[in-house]
């Protein structure tokens, strides 16, 4: 029998144009093993109304079409489901599709649904909200809450945003609670990560696993913007845990406590939380197909 697939395309992801994406589904998912159904998305937030529809429908899997916020909406509703998930990458990033070693070719990614096989990875979450490859507050938070404006999306972008800021912002103070543990930290940002990376092959936490069942809480200290250049090296080489810059704490009942409320991010999508975040993890609770 053949599956249902619901393929939710984010026209503005990645800041390219996905007018080109049901022609390839077309022309590459097997149509002897799959049914296939695209609905782009009009505005934020509706990958998760179309994919909370899709969860009471007789609709076996659901495609983000997308990057990591697409893959948030989308993970969000299908989360704890019987639903699968599947990933065609298309954002800027793809934190979560790079470390799942996803194609980011789009017909090979089609391509290999053809050849399904389903893992099941953690989602954590941050207060009440739920996240699949990072989360985080301090200096990457301001970045996501500005490139949100940015109409021109893209790793350009991004890099642009990031040299911008870098040198004015200023380090917060912390207490951080791990699993019991207690730790007071000044830091320059603070990322959550279930996946190792951030996109771009951007690795902050080189050994974090998708299905341990555990979150990294990687603190990077303040560090003058000279080192910049070796830090972003480090990450790129899976080395920043070698960084005198970057701490490592891993466990599952995490609690982040700073001064005021301020920004955060979800998975790169900027929100404004309060000072005190509970954050936890959901051991191996999405089915994905890679
Ligand atoms: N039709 C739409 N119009 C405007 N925004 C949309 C639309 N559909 C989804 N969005 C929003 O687009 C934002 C960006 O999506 P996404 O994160 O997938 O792309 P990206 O930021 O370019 O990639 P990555 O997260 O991998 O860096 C999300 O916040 C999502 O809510």
């Amino acid at each position: 029998m053949r599956s249902r697939i619901l393929f939710i395309v984010n026209p503005i992801s990645g800041g390219q144009v996905k007018t080109f994406i049901p022609s390839l589904i077309d022309q590459y998912l097997d149509d002897r093993l799959y049914d296939a159904e695209i609905i782009f998305t009009e505005y934020p937030g509706h990958a998760t109304q179309l994919a909370e529809a899709a969860v009471s429908s007789n609709v076996d899997i659901v495609a983000s079409v997308g990057g990591d916020g697409t893959i948030n909406e989308v993970a969000c509703a299908l989360e704890s489901s019987s639903k699968t998930m599947a990933i065609i990458p298309c954002g800027s990033g793809n934190g979560l599709a790079r470390t799942l070693k996803i194609p980011l070719d789009n017909r090979k990614a089609i391509q290999k649904l053809n050849k399904a096989k389903i893992v099941k990875i953690d989602s954590g979450t941050f207060n009440e909200r739920k996240f699949f490859n990072m989360a985080g507050i301090g200096f990457d938070a301001h970045i996501s809450a500005l490139f949100a404006q940015d109409k021109n999306r893209g790793f350009k972008g991004y890099i642009q945003s990031t040299f911008r800021e870098i040198a004015q912002y200023q380090a917060q103070e912390y207490q951080i609670s791990v699993d019991g543990a207690v730790y007071q930290e000044k830091a320059f940002m603070i990322s959550i990560a279930n996946s190792s990376q951030y996109g771009n092959n951007a690795h902050i936490s080189p050994f974090a696993s998708l299905n341990d069942g555990l979150l990294d809480v990687c603190v990077i200290k303040p560090f003058p913007v000279y080192k910049f250049p070796l830090l972003a090296y480090r990450m790129f080489a899976k080395l920043a845990h070698k960084s005198n810059y970057v701490k490592i704490y891993r466990g599952s009942n995490i609690k982040i406590t700073r001064a005021t409320e301020g920004p955060v991010h979800i998975d790169g999508e900027p929100l404004f939380f309060p000072k005190e975040i509970n954050v936890g993890v959901k051991p191996l609770s999405l089915s994905l197909i890679v």
